[in-house]
Protein backbone atom coordinates (compact mmCIF):
# COMPACT_ATOMS: atom_id res chain seq x y z
CA UNK A 1 0.00 0.00 0.00
CA UNK A 2 1.08 3.56 -0.39
CA UNK A 3 1.81 5.99 1.99
CA UNK A 4 -0.89 8.58 3.01
CA UNK A 5 0.91 11.93 2.19
CA UNK A 6 0.15 14.64 4.72
CA UNK A 7 0.71 17.82 4.74
CA UNK A 8 1.35 19.75 8.39
CA UNK A 9 -0.01 23.35 8.18
CA UNK A 10 2.01 25.91 10.97
CA UNK A 11 4.53 23.61 10.49
CA UNK A 12 7.29 26.12 12.52
CA UNK A 13 4.47 26.14 15.69
CA UNK A 14 5.06 24.16 18.45
CA UNK A 15 2.85 21.14 17.41
CA UNK A 16 3.57 21.74 14.06
CA UNK A 17 7.24 20.48 14.56
CA UNK A 18 5.92 17.85 16.54
CA UNK A 19 3.86 16.65 13.89
CA UNK A 20 6.30 16.68 11.55
CA UNK A 21 8.21 14.18 13.72
CA UNK A 22 5.19 12.26 14.54
CA UNK A 23 4.20 11.93 10.73
CA UNK A 24 7.62 11.43 9.60
CA UNK A 25 8.06 7.95 12.40
CA UNK A 26 4.62 6.76 11.70
CA UNK A 27 4.10 3.64 9.57
CA UNK A 28 2.47 4.56 6.37
CA UNK A 29 2.20 8.41 6.32
CA UNK A 30 4.39 10.29 4.81
CA UNK A 31 5.07 14.14 5.55
CA UNK A 32 5.08 16.43 1.67
CA UNK A 33 3.82 19.45 2.77
CA UNK A 34 4.19 21.90 5.05
CA UNK A 35 2.94 25.80 5.57
CA UNK A 36 3.51 28.87 7.58
CA UNK A 37 1.43 31.92 7.49
CA UNK A 38 2.41 35.10 4.89
CA UNK A 39 5.15 36.87 6.28
CA UNK A 40 6.80 34.11 8.15
CA UNK A 41 10.90 34.05 8.71
CA UNK A 42 10.58 30.07 8.31
CA UNK A 43 9.00 30.49 4.70
CA UNK A 44 11.42 28.37 2.42
CA UNK A 45 13.18 26.35 5.50
CA UNK A 46 12.97 22.36 5.64
CA UNK A 47 10.02 21.13 7.96
CA UNK A 48 12.00 17.86 8.49
CA UNK A 49 14.80 20.26 9.55
CA UNK A 50 12.90 22.67 11.31
CA UNK A 51 12.24 19.90 13.22
CA UNK A 52 14.95 18.52 14.01
CA UNK A 53 14.43 15.06 11.99
CA UNK A 54 16.66 15.90 9.24
CA UNK A 55 15.82 17.36 5.29
CA UNK A 56 13.09 15.93 4.11
CA UNK A 57 12.49 17.94 1.00
CA UNK A 58 9.63 20.02 1.97
CA UNK A 59 9.95 23.68 1.87
CA UNK A 60 7.49 25.35 4.05
CA UNK A 61 5.09 27.35 1.97
CA UNK A 62 2.91 30.14 2.55
CA UNK A 63 -0.26 29.28 0.21
CA UNK A 64 -1.57 25.91 1.03
CA UNK A 65 -3.88 26.21 -2.09
CA UNK A 66 -1.07 26.31 -4.04
CA UNK A 67 0.02 22.42 -2.55
CA UNK A 68 -3.05 20.96 -2.75
CA UNK A 69 -2.31 18.19 -5.04
CA UNK A 70 1.12 17.26 -3.06
CA UNK A 71 -1.21 15.80 -0.11
CA UNK A 72 -4.15 13.67 0.86
CA UNK A 73 -4.51 14.84 4.51
CA UNK A 74 -3.92 17.80 5.95
CA UNK A 75 -2.92 18.15 9.93
CA UNK A 76 -4.14 21.54 11.09
CA UNK A 77 -3.07 23.03 14.72
CA UNK A 78 -3.13 26.93 13.81
CA UNK A 79 -5.24 29.58 14.51
CA UNK A 80 -8.88 29.80 14.13
CA UNK A 81 -8.89 31.85 11.26
CA UNK A 82 -6.31 30.01 9.51
CA UNK A 83 -7.95 27.15 10.12
CA UNK A 84 -10.79 28.02 8.09
CA UNK A 85 -8.82 29.67 5.83
CA UNK A 86 -7.13 25.87 5.45
CA UNK A 87 -10.74 24.17 5.74
CA UNK A 88 -12.08 26.11 2.36
CA UNK A 89 -9.03 25.30 0.18
CA UNK A 90 -8.78 21.58 1.50
CA UNK A 91 -12.86 21.48 0.56
CA UNK A 92 -12.02 23.03 -3.12
CA UNK A 93 -9.81 20.09 -3.52
CA UNK A 94 -11.32 17.06 -1.84
CA UNK A 95 -8.60 16.80 0.59
CA UNK A 96 -9.35 15.07 4.34
CA UNK A 97 -8.47 17.36 7.26
CA UNK A 98 -7.08 16.61 11.17
CA UNK A 99 -8.05 19.98 13.26
CA UNK A 100 -6.42 20.18 16.25
CA UNK A 101 -7.06 24.13 16.89
CA UNK A 102 -8.80 24.67 19.66
CA UNK A 103 -10.62 28.63 20.67
CA UNK A 104 -13.14 27.86 17.56
CA UNK A 105 -16.04 29.63 17.90
CA UNK A 106 -19.77 28.68 17.36
CA UNK A 107 -20.26 29.79 13.81
CA UNK A 108 -16.83 28.53 13.03
CA UNK A 109 -17.99 24.97 13.92
CA UNK A 110 -20.96 25.34 11.85
CA UNK A 111 -18.42 25.90 8.92
CA UNK A 112 -16.61 22.92 9.78
CA UNK A 113 -19.65 20.98 10.28
CA UNK A 114 -20.70 22.02 6.87
CA UNK A 115 -17.43 21.71 4.84
CA UNK A 116 -17.49 17.91 6.72
CA UNK A 117 -20.51 17.18 4.39
CA UNK A 118 -18.12 17.26 1.54
CA UNK A 119 -14.56 15.96 2.91
CA UNK A 120 -13.52 13.82 5.76
CA UNK A 121 -12.36 16.01 9.00
CA UNK A 122 -11.34 14.65 12.75
CA UNK A 123 -12.05 17.34 14.95
CA UNK A 124 -11.40 17.56 18.33
CA UNK A 125 -9.42 19.26 20.94
CA UNK A 126 -7.00 17.24 22.37
CA UNK A 127 -5.73 14.15 20.64
CA UNK A 128 -4.42 12.26 23.21
CA UNK A 129 -5.44 8.69 23.96
CA UNK A 130 -5.49 9.30 27.67
CA UNK A 131 -8.18 12.49 27.55
CA UNK A 132 -10.16 10.51 25.30
CA UNK A 133 -10.57 8.07 27.87
CA UNK A 134 -11.17 10.81 30.56
CA UNK A 135 -14.39 11.78 28.29
CA UNK A 136 -15.43 8.34 28.75
CA UNK A 137 -14.90 7.90 32.55
CA UNK A 138 -16.52 11.03 33.11
CA UNK A 139 -19.79 10.06 31.89
CA UNK A 140 -19.69 7.13 34.07
CA UNK A 141 -18.75 9.98 36.90
CA UNK A 142 -21.28 12.30 35.78
CA UNK A 143 -24.05 9.34 35.18
CA UNK A 144 -23.28 7.66 39.51
CA UNK A 145 -22.55 10.98 41.40
CA UNK A 146 -25.40 12.99 39.10
CA UNK A 147 -26.64 15.96 41.02
CA UNK A 148 -25.47 14.67 44.41
CA UNK A 149 -22.27 17.18 44.00
CA UNK A 150 -20.64 19.75 42.94
CA UNK A 151 -18.77 19.57 39.44
CA UNK A 152 -15.85 22.10 39.06
CA UNK A 153 -12.77 21.54 36.12
CA UNK A 154 -9.75 23.19 36.57
CA UNK A 155 -7.38 23.28 33.81
CA UNK A 156 -3.16 24.56 33.44
CA UNK A 157 -1.52 25.18 30.33
CA UNK A 158 1.99 27.37 29.35
CA UNK A 159 2.33 30.81 29.32
CA UNK A 160 1.98 31.53 25.50
CA UNK A 161 -1.27 29.57 25.47
CA UNK A 162 -4.37 32.74 23.75
CA UNK A 163 -7.39 30.95 24.43
CA UNK A 164 -9.21 29.80 27.63
CA UNK A 165 -10.56 27.88 28.83
CA UNK A 166 -8.52 25.39 26.96
CA UNK A 167 -10.83 23.48 24.28
CA UNK A 168 -10.31 20.13 26.90
CA UNK A 169 -11.79 21.74 29.30
CA UNK A 170 -14.79 22.96 27.52
CA UNK A 171 -15.29 19.64 26.14
CA UNK A 172 -15.27 17.81 29.52
CA UNK A 173 -17.54 20.38 30.40
CA UNK A 174 -19.82 19.48 27.22
CA UNK A 175 -19.80 15.82 28.03
CA UNK A 176 -20.74 15.91 31.76
CA UNK A 177 -23.40 18.20 31.09
CA UNK A 178 -24.91 16.45 28.08
CA UNK A 179 -24.77 13.58 30.34
CA UNK A 180 -26.57 15.17 33.43
CA UNK A 181 -29.09 16.93 30.52
CA UNK A 182 -27.87 20.19 31.41
CA UNK A 183 -27.22 22.91 29.09
CA UNK A 184 -23.41 24.34 29.48
CA UNK A 185 -24.10 27.83 28.04
CA UNK A 186 -26.40 28.46 31.05
CA UNK A 187 -24.70 26.38 33.32
CA UNK A 188 -20.90 27.48 32.86
CA UNK A 189 -19.14 29.70 35.23
CA UNK A 190 -15.94 31.12 34.00
CA UNK A 191 -14.11 31.96 37.03
CA UNK A 192 -15.12 34.07 40.56
CA UNK A 193 -14.36 36.96 42.14
CA UNK A 194 -16.38 39.42 44.56
CA UNK A 195 -19.46 38.96 46.46
CA UNK A 196 -20.46 35.59 44.27
CA UNK A 197 -23.45 33.78 46.74
CA UNK A 198 -23.19 30.61 47.61
CA UNK A 199 -22.57 27.99 44.60
CA UNK A 200 -25.79 26.88 42.76
CA UNK A 201 -25.09 22.65 42.44
CA UNK A 202 -26.60 22.91 38.94
CA UNK A 203 -23.53 25.23 37.89
CA UNK A 204 -20.19 23.72 36.35
CA UNK A 205 -17.32 26.43 36.88
CA UNK A 206 -13.79 26.27 34.99
CA UNK A 207 -10.50 27.35 36.43
CA UNK A 208 -7.62 28.15 34.31
CA UNK A 209 -3.81 28.47 35.31
CA UNK A 210 -1.41 30.15 32.98
CA UNK A 211 2.25 29.49 33.33
CA UNK A 212 6.11 28.94 32.03
CA UNK A 213 5.95 25.69 30.20
CA UNK A 214 3.55 23.36 31.46
CA UNK A 215 2.29 21.09 28.53
CA UNK A 216 -1.08 20.94 29.90
CA UNK A 217 -2.99 19.82 32.55
CA UNK A 218 -7.01 18.77 33.26
CA UNK A 219 -8.59 17.96 36.57
CA UNK A 220 -12.40 17.66 37.09
CA UNK A 221 -13.77 17.42 40.41
CA UNK A 222 -16.30 16.10 41.88
CA UNK A 223 -17.11 17.21 45.42
CA UNK A 224 -20.05 15.60 47.92
CA UNK A 225 -20.61 15.23 51.57
CA UNK A 226 -17.62 13.86 52.97
CA UNK A 227 -15.96 13.13 49.82
CA UNK A 228 -14.39 14.28 46.54
CA UNK A 229 -13.36 12.24 43.16
CA UNK A 230 -10.66 13.18 40.83
CA UNK A 231 -10.19 12.64 37.48
CA UNK A 232 -6.87 14.15 36.22
CA UNK A 233 -5.00 14.01 33.38
CA UNK A 234 -1.14 15.36 32.76
CA UNK A 235 0.44 15.55 29.63
CA UNK A 236 4.10 16.22 29.99
CA UNK A 237 4.89 16.63 26.33
CA UNK A 238 3.65 17.14 23.06
CA UNK A 239 4.19 13.96 20.91
CA UNK A 240 1.51 12.12 22.94
CA UNK A 241 -1.35 14.63 21.08
CA UNK A 242 0.67 14.22 17.66
CA UNK A 243 0.77 10.91 17.72
CA UNK A 244 -3.05 10.64 18.18
CA UNK A 245 -2.97 13.18 15.10
CA UNK A 246 -1.28 11.34 13.11
CA UNK A 247 -3.44 8.26 13.67
CA UNK A 248 -5.86 9.92 13.32
CA UNK A 249 -4.82 10.78 9.46
CA UNK A 250 -4.02 7.23 8.82
CA UNK A 251 -7.61 6.47 10.10
CA UNK A 252 -8.96 9.38 7.85
CA UNK A 253 -7.90 7.33 4.43
CA UNK A 254 -10.74 5.91 2.50
CA UNK A 255 -13.21 7.27 5.34
CA UNK A 256 -16.44 8.56 3.83
CA UNK A 257 -17.11 12.50 4.23
CA UNK A 258 -18.15 13.25 7.89
CA UNK A 259 -17.29 15.08 11.43
CA UNK A 260 -15.79 12.29 13.12
CA UNK A 261 -13.53 13.23 16.63
CA UNK A 262 -10.45 11.28 18.75
CA UNK A 263 -13.32 8.94 19.91
CA UNK A 264 -14.61 7.54 16.85
CA UNK A 265 -11.03 6.83 15.55
CA UNK A 266 -10.20 5.04 19.18
CA UNK A 267 -13.52 2.78 18.70
CA UNK A 268 -14.22 4.63 21.98
CA UNK A 269 -18.15 5.83 20.82
CA UNK A 270 -20.10 3.31 21.40
N1 LIG B 1 -6.07 19.07 19.74
C1 LIG B 1 -4.96 18.89 20.43
O1 LIG B 1 -4.61 17.75 20.82
C2 LIG B 1 -4.07 20.06 20.71
C3 LIG B 1 -4.44 21.29 20.26
N2 LIG B 1 -3.59 22.35 20.38
C4 LIG B 1 -4.00 23.58 19.75
O2 LIG B 1 -3.22 23.76 18.57
C5 LIG B 1 -3.11 25.15 18.28
C6 LIG B 1 -1.64 25.52 18.07
O3 LIG B 1 -0.95 25.39 19.28
P1 LIG B 1 0.64 25.63 19.36
O4 LIG B 1 1.35 24.72 18.41
O5 LIG B 1 1.00 25.60 20.80
O6 LIG B 1 0.73 27.14 18.81
P2 LIG B 1 1.93 27.84 18.01
O7 LIG B 1 1.62 29.29 18.01
O8 LIG B 1 3.24 27.37 18.53
O9 LIG B 1 1.78 27.24 16.54
C7 LIG B 1 0.85 27.67 15.57
C8 LIG B 1 1.62 27.87 14.29
O10 LIG B 1 0.70 28.14 13.23
C9 LIG B 1 1.19 29.27 12.52
N3 LIG B 1 0.10 29.92 11.80
C10 LIG B 1 -0.77 30.86 12.24
N4 LIG B 1 -1.64 31.19 11.25
C11 LIG B 1 -1.29 30.43 10.18
C12 LIG B 1 -1.80 30.33 8.85
N5 LIG B 1 -2.83 31.06 8.43
N6 LIG B 1 -1.20 29.45 7.98
C13 LIG B 1 -0.15 28.71 8.39
N7 LIG B 1 0.38 28.77 9.64
C14 LIG B 1 -0.19 29.61 10.51
C15 LIG B 1 1.82 30.14 13.59
O11 LIG B 1 2.67 31.11 13.01
P3 LIG B 1 2.98 32.50 13.79
O12 LIG B 1 3.58 32.12 15.10
O13 LIG B 1 3.94 33.19 12.87
O14 LIG B 1 1.66 33.19 13.93
C16 LIG B 1 2.58 29.08 14.39
O15 LIG B 1 3.81 28.74 13.80
C17 LIG B 1 -3.79 25.88 19.44
O16 LIG B 1 -5.12 26.18 19.07
C18 LIG B 1 -3.79 24.83 20.55
O17 LIG B 1 -4.79 25.02 21.51
C19 LIG B 1 -2.37 22.23 20.98
C20 LIG B 1 -1.97 21.03 21.48
C21 LIG B 1 -2.80 19.85 21.41
O1 LIG C 1 -2.58 25.00 23.60
C1 LIG C 1 -2.16 23.89 24.06
O2 LIG C 1 -0.97 23.71 24.32
C2 LIG C 1 -3.13 22.81 24.22
N1 LIG C 1 -4.34 23.00 23.80
C3 LIG C 1 -5.40 22.06 23.80
C4 LIG C 1 -6.64 22.60 24.48
O3 LIG C 1 -6.91 23.80 24.37
O4 LIG C 1 -7.35 21.82 25.10
C5 LIG C 1 -4.99 20.68 24.22
C6 LIG C 1 -3.79 20.56 25.11
O5 LIG C 1 -4.18 20.61 26.44
C7 LIG C 1 -2.67 21.52 24.79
Amino acid sequence: MTDSRIAVAGAAGRMGRTLVQAVTAADGLALTAGTERPGSPFLGADAGELAGVGCLNVPIRARLDEVTDAFDCLIDFTTPAGTLEHLRSCEAAGRSMVIGTTGLDAAQRQTIERAAQRIPVVLAPNMSVGVNLCFKLLEVAAQVLGDEVDIEILEAHHRHKVDAPSGTALKMGEVIATTLGRDLGAVAVYGREGHTGPRDRATIGFATVRAGDVVGEHSVWFVGEGERIEITHKASNRMTFARGAARAAAWLAGRPAGLYDMRDVLGLNH
